[in-house]
């Protein structure tokens, strides 16, 4: 089972001494004690004791659906908790919680969706949430400085202005302000990050923990919440693990290995099989019929890229972020120009939900059926009972926690994400396309995804898969590896590996002779592209 992205170097300075030993002398910045949180029926929180430690970063690990999200908002103060108390610097701040809490001031979350206002610049996003430590004279200048320099430190060259609209920028560029928004406070006692490496490159993830390392030092804690084991384990002096709305573990991250992590998160761990890899490398593709093709495609994004899509193949589409795989999606999803041929009705999965996907005032149901319930229908009529059959075969398929009553906001991340994905796999759709869709997706959710994605692919569908965890591409017959808007090696079989990816990524073109890509080893610009 791949698990996680690995990244070429380790994402942290090594931790000192100290935290090996777990840091035991530190004093708690947060203390959470017998906290219980209910939404309707949904018991979120049941009974969380934690504690956060000045100048440690504690990590957060559990499924979808755990409880993080939620034990996260009552630690920073903006949701009271039913029962418990929440101490800060050794004062029970809970009777105070609530979103302007002078308790909770120095205690700070970036959200892993961004809570920034699409419409609004960085420098006014940038305000909004800082305005209580900036001047108020020429504020807009002030914010935007503050944003720029605190952008500058976290994130060198990460090409955000003051001035830019927060719906103008990358999702990357709107994790890393969203990060620096949260940082921006006169003290900050505990940062709060949740899921930021989710949406950023290996690159911005790297200057993150950077920065994460140089907060510590001055004694500010930090809270990480991820899914990706490893990153938290190579970051985290601590970790804490979440499970069904209650901490079941607390360890140092020193000694504990992913393989300890996910068994106390409740994961089946199988070990890894190789028949994913072996499948891949047998389902030959030559002789199967094409369902969609790129054929010296070219425009804006990609240049003369010729992409081959058959019948019952999983396609990947591999390279450091924003090379043209996402270009190539947009190609087969809206095919109107003559270099593009696609012969089947198409499915599309975005992976930033917050711009598209879900619909948030309709139940879980409604988000699932939309797409497939044309297909489902008889003369124009709709068959509810039809529908509801399909609805609940997926979310027990894909164990979508809230169940299909449920309104989409009610859901957490990943399960909101489950419930797009199981959307476009409802339908009918002949070819599948997944715009890095597995982002906020725990591991083990993840494992039954990537079986989801083979077993279709034995029906006869065609998936077309962009992921920005070249790690994932294992799970493909084929994988492109784009750079600079072109193709510079196709991969089949047993040449996919996370390691090959990221050779010929970052390969001088010159030197990149992987063959069997019809742009293989044309790229002219000798340069790595910038990313993150
Ligand atoms: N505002 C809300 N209304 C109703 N239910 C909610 C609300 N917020 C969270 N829940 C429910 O509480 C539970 C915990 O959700 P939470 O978002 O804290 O999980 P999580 O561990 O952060 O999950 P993920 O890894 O998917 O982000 C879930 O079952 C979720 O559906």
């Amino acid at each position: 089972m791949h698990v996680d992205r690995s990244p070429a170097e380790p994402l942290a300075a090594p931790r000192g001494a100290e935290a090996e030993q777990g840091a035991p002398d530190r004093q708690p910045v947060v203390l959470a004690r017998g906290v219980t949180k209910t939404y309707g029926r949904t018991r979120a929180l049941a009974g969380v004791d934690l504690e956060v430690r000045a100048g440690e970063v504690l990590g957060l690990v559990g499924h979808n659906g755990a409880g993080k999200s939620t034990l996260m908002r009552v630690l920073a103060g903006l949701e009271a908790c039913d029962e418990g108390t929440v101490a800060v610097r050794g004062r029970d701040a809970s009777g105070e919680a609530g979103p302007r809490a002078a308790a909770f001031r120095g205690v700070r979350m970036a959200y892993q969706e961004t809570s920034l206002c699409p419409d609004l610049t960085v420098a006014e996003n940038i305000w909004v949430s800082s305005r209580h430590c900036l001047p108020r004279l020429r504020w807009r200048r002030a914010a935007g400085e503050a944003a720029r320099r605190r952008l500058d430190e976290m994130f060198p060259g990460h090409k955000v202005t003051p001035r830019d609209r927060i719906e103008d920028l990358s999702l990357a560029q709107r994790q890393m302000v969203e990060i620096a928004r949260a940082s921006l406070v006169d003290r900050l006692d505990l940062l709060i990050l949740d899921e930021p490496t989710e949406s950023l490159g290996p690159d911005a993830a790297r200057s993150l923990y950077d920065y994460v390392r140089a907060l510590t030092a001055r004694g500010v804690a930090v809270l990480l919440i991820s899914h990706r084991i490893r990153e938290v384990l190579s970051v985290a002096d601590r970790v804490a693990v979440l499970r069904d709305g209650a901490v079941i573990a607390e360890r140092p991250a020193a000694g504990l290995g992913e393989h300890d992590v996910l068994t106390l998160m409740g994961a089946q761990v199988a070990a890894r099989t190789e028949d994913e890899r072996v499948r891949a490398a047998t389902a030959g593709s030559g002789d199967r019929p094409v369902t969609a093709e790129l054929r010296g495609a070219t425009g804006p994004g990609l240049r003369d890229v010729s992409v081959r899509v058959g019948a019952g193949e999983v396609v990947g589409l591999a390279g450091l972020a924003g090379q043209g795989q996402q270009e190539v999606l947009e190609r087969l999803w809206h095919p109107v120009r003559r270099d593009t041929r696609v012969h089947g009705t198409r499915a599309y999965v975005p992976g930033d939900r917050q711009r598209s996907g879900v619909l948030p005032l309709w139940t879980v149901a409604e988000n699932l059926i939309v797409t497939a319930m044309r297909g489902i229908a008889r003369r124009g009529l709709r068959r509810p009972a039809e529908e509801g059959a399909v609805v609940r075969d997926w979310v027990e398929r894909l164990a979508v926690r809230g169940g299909p009553d449920a309104a989409m906001t009610e859901l957490s991340g990943g399960n909101q994400q489950k419930v797009i994905v199981a959307r476009a796999f409802a339908s009918a759709a002949e070819i599948v396309l997944l715009d890095d869709p597995f982002r906020g997706v725990d591991v083990h959710t993840k494992t039954d995804l990537y079986r989801l994605i083979r077993q279709e692919a034995a029906r006869g569908r065609s998936v077309v898969w962009y992921s920005s965890e070249n790690a994932e591409m294992v799970h493909c017959d084929r994988v492109y590896v784009l750079r600079a808007g072109q193709v510079v090696a196709e991969l089949t079989g047993e040449e996919i590996s996370e390691e090959r990816i990221i050779a010929v990524s970052f390969a001088e073109v010159g030197g990149v002779t992987e063959t069997g890509g019809a742009g293989a080893a044309r790229s002219r610009d000798g340069g790595v592209p910038s990313h993150g």
